[in-house]
């Protein structure tokens, strides 16, 4: 953001001060569209720019017929936010930054954070700590506070690279200020959508202050994006009714376009599911059913042949073939139109220890789940491909990378934190597979390519609007909805993304209730509201989301 910001400021187009008096009048503009009678306010204002658009935030309140309370410091502040200080001080004073004040100010409709944003570099302390673990709640009237609480980019405390509270331990603290309404300015932070983030950030506004041109390359002298990380982004949830990226419309096109006329079923790929031994063969079924459902051409599953009598029901569509050692899976990859493979989900670790070296050899695309996982573990890394997908939940992860997950857990003292983000990179890199790292907060990270001091792209899928997704065998889903898209020929970083935002979407299709083996049956409707380039209607929807989320337009 802050690339980006310099990038547009260097243009001479905009200044500092403009951004600025964009950024606060877009809150101005939310509180009054949350809060259309002008009622009592009270800005809180800190030392740097966050403070800066506190001013302005208040004086845009203040001639919109509101009460305004100001509290701030009395340090000098840059030159943008002293200016925007100097300018509220034509129309009211400044009281201190106090808990007393704070007390004073119970009156208020409405309570605007703008003590830290981006800039947090270290644990807050001393008088503002204590007024913002009274406004948390943990020593004070937290309910109260959050449902009036307005961030300024994010509430103060949390680190905007990793969505934790500098100072304090990973997950859930009492003393974590939560917010009615955040809004951020361009774009989502990783903070947002991390760990902490979408709880604390409650509803998410993004506005746009006129950076896109910066952001995307249009803008700076060489024509290339100042940032490197892709998040992904809800063009759905626009508000200005602006139509989906046409990348994305081909996209969800070709995601449909199975079951069109053109093609053999053999140009859509033929993914392999290798599945354990008897009475372990539901997650393996569950995976393959996925897989058919995504779009595969061809779905075999392949059990040891003692198994292979509890794969004979539905579905028909199925095929079955017994896969007995490693040298059989070996013979059967010869067969070039197998596109990729799936092996973890109920496979038993020591079989999936024994076939994991002929799936490796063999070059193919796969996804590597649950067992083949800790098989992983305790083989290691050699023989992984940039055609892997590893996609472990937290345990396994602790497994694979014991260092980058202990790393994950240490308090977090300065800014920016090592973040969930950080450790899926590296894990990336370490193994030189993509990395997917399940949660409410997906991350998923490709390994750098040629350049070696590069980190690969990343993308963060946050999903916290969907609890009852976290159920038995949803992950076994997971793997064969990627394995599906792999073996259709997407690149694995991409089918990892729309494979985990394919799941979330089918399972918030479906809603509570949700069984694992409603999943596949879920990913139908979903792909067929996909809206793409033929739809009959274009609506401000596309494939990319992370709720709840708002991009709002103001200026
Ligand atoms: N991203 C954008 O495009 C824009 C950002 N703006 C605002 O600028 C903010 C970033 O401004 P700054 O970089 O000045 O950062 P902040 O305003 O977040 O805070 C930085 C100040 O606090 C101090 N500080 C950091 N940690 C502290 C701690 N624990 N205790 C006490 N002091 C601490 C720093 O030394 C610095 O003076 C954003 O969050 C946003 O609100 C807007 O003004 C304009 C547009
Ligand atoms: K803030």
């Amino acid at each position: 953001m802050r690339a980006i910001e310099a990038a547009a400021i260097d243009s001479g187009t905009v200044s500092g001060l403009d951004l600025m008096e964009r950024a606060g009048a877009a809150v101005a503009g939310q509180i009054r569209l949350r809060w259309p009678r002008a009622g009592t306010a009270t800005v809180l204002c800190g030392p740097g720019n966050n403070g800066g658009d506190g001013f302005v935030i208040a004086g845009h309140l203040a001639r919109a017929g509101w009460r305004v309370r100001v509290l701030g410091m009395d340090s000098t502040p840059g030159a943008d936010a002293a200016e925007m200080k100097r300018r509220w001080r034509e129309i009211g004073p400044i009281l201190p930054l106090s808990l007393s004040d704070l007390h004073r100010a119970r009156d208020s409709d409405v309570f605007v954070d703008a003590i830290f944003g981006t800039g947090l570099t270290r644990p807050v302390q001393g008088e503002i700590d204590a007024l913002l673990r009274h406004m948390g709640g943990s020593d004070g009237d937290g309910a109260f506070y959050r449902s009036r609480l307005v961030a300024v980019d994010c509430p103060s405390g949390l680190c905007m690279d990793s969505g934790a509270f500098l100072g304090r331990p990973r997950g859930p603290h009492p003393d974590d200020l939560r917010v009615a309404l955040t809004v951020a300015f361009d774009s989502p932070k990783p903070g947002h959508l991390l760990e902490r983030g979408p709880d604390c950030c409650g509803r998410l506004v993004i506005a746009d202050i006129g950076l896109h041109p910066w952001r995307t390359g249009i803008g700076t002298k060489d024509g290339r994006r100042p940032a490197d990380l892709s998040a992904i982004w809800p063009e759905f949830d626009i508000e200005d009714g602006r139509r989906p990226p046409d990348a994305t419309r081909d996209r969800n096109a070709w995601l449909t376009k199975r079951h069109s006329v053109e093609g053999h079923k053999f140009h859509h790929g033929h993914a392999l599911i290798l599945a354990g031994g008897l009475g372990q063969g539901g997650a393996a079924r569950l995976a393959a059913r996925a897989a058919l459902r995504i779009g595969a051409g061809l779905v075999t599953i392949c059990p040891p042949k003692s198994a292979l009598i509890e794969h004979l029901g539905p579905p028909d569509a199925l095929m079955r073939r017994p896969v007995e050692d490693a040298n059989a899976l070996a013979d059967l990859l010869q067969d070039r139109r197998i596109g990729a493979v799936g092996l973890g989900p109920g496979c038993g670790v020591d079989r999936a220890g024994d076939l994991l070296p002929a799936v490796l050899d063999s070059g193919r695309p796969c996804v590597l789940d649950a067992d083949a996982l800790t098989a992983l573990a305790a083989r290691g890394f050699k023989g992984l491909h940039g055609n892997c997908v590893l996609t472990p939940h937290a345990g396994e992860f602790a497994r694979l990378f014991p260092d980058l997950a202990r790393q994950l857990e240490t308090v977090p003292q300065s800014g920016p934190a090592w973040s969930r983000l950080d450790a899926v990179r590296a894990a990336a890199a370490r193994s030189g597979a993509t990395v997917l790292l399940k949660g409410a907060d997906t991350v998923i990270a490709r390994p750098p390519r040629d350049e070696p001091d590069a980190q690969g792209q990343a993308v963060i899928h946050s999903a916290t609007d969907i609890p009852w997704l976290a159920t038995a065998g949803a992950g076994d889903v997971l793997t064969g909805i990627i394995a599906g898209l792999l073996a259709r020929g997407l690149p694995p970083c991409d089918a990892a993304s729309i494979g985990v935002l394919m799941h979330a979407r089918a399972a918030r299709r479906f809603g509570p209730g949700l069984t694992a083996d409603d999943l596949p049956q879920s990913l139908a409707a979903v792909l067929r509201d996909l809206p793409r380039r033929d739809s009959p209607r274009t609506r401000p929807a596309a494939l990319l989301e992370a709720r709840p989320l708002r991009v709002w337009r103001n200026w």
